[in-house]
């Protein structure tokens, strides 16, 4: 069976001055795959989705959305084209109400008010939030806002997610519940590209991993091919994540 490409890094590099903070990086995210970006920190994984997203452009290479560039678009376009992120450093518009803030991203879609505040009020439900809708944003747990933030994202009817750290500072248990999210994501249609650095949460939800080290892409495959792979394992796992 041959899946439909929708994302599509193809020898992708950045500089940041002397930097270079990502060299000739390629791989692709399919339709109906949670793919898993992993590598330490400083690696160059928010930059990959900074580009992708439009707050950054490449320096070399292309990057396409369902076969047409979009490196070097703006981010409004490209998440109209589909294809939207979230930020690891959760931001709600604080003393708006966690609707009002879901309504900011449903508002790309739907000019008429009416119509924004029942796709944000179907969105907050799917993330767990449907009881919270008129409570201000700032009063939200860092779970609610790291919900929020996909919620807004999920209002722009997205085909492909980025989820940059959803899991980090999470209990475990609010963690199991942003797995389960995730994975419902998915079921509902969503392709899901997700930079995480819990790896037992990355390892079972993803059905691919890219492995970045130092800019580069070291390793790709099942999340089993890559715990055994020996340049991840010496780069970045260490010896007890192996399958
Ligand atoms: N706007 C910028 N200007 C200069 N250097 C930058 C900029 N953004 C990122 N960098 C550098 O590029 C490299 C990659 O950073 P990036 O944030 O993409 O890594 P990361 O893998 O997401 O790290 P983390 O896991 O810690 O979030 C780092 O050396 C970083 O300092």
């Amino acid at each position: 069976m041959t899946s439909t490409t929708l994302l599509e890094f193809d020898g992708v590099g950045k500089s940041f001055g002397g930097l270079r903070a990502i060299d000739n990086v390629s791989f692709t995210v399919s339709e109906g795959e949670i793919v898993g970006l992993i590598g330490p920190n400083g690696a160059g994984k928010t930059t990959l989705f900074s580009m992708a997203s439009g707050f950054l452009k490449p320096t070399d290479g292309q990057i396409r959305f369902q076969g047409k560039r979009v490196d070097g678009f703006d981010p409004p376009h490209i998440c109209r084209a589909g294809l939207v992120r979230t930020f690891q450093i959760v931001k709600p518009f604080g003393e708006m109400t966690v609707i009002e803030n879901a309504m900011v991203g449903a508002f790309l879609h739907h000019a008429k008010p009416q119509e924004a505040r029942e796709v944000a009020a179907r969105v907050l439900q799917q993330v767990g939030l449907g009881a919270r809708q008129e409570q201000v944003a700032k009063t939200l747990t860092l779970s609610g806002r790291k919900r929020l933030e996909v919620a807004k994202a999920l209002a722009t009817h997205p085909k492909l997610l980025l989820l940059d750290e959803v899991m980090a500072g999470l209990t475990s248990v609010e963690t199991a519940e942003m797995l389960e999210l995730i994975q419902s994501l998915r079921a509902s249609g969503v392709s899901i590209l997700v930079i995480e650095h819990n790896m037992k949460a990355v390892m079972s939800l993803s059905n691919k991993i890219v492995v970045i080290q130092y800019g580069k892409k070291i390793a790709e495959g099942t999340p089993v091919e890559v715990a055994n792979d020996p340049q991840v394992i010496s780069a970045y796992l260490g010896g007890e994540h192996v399958a």
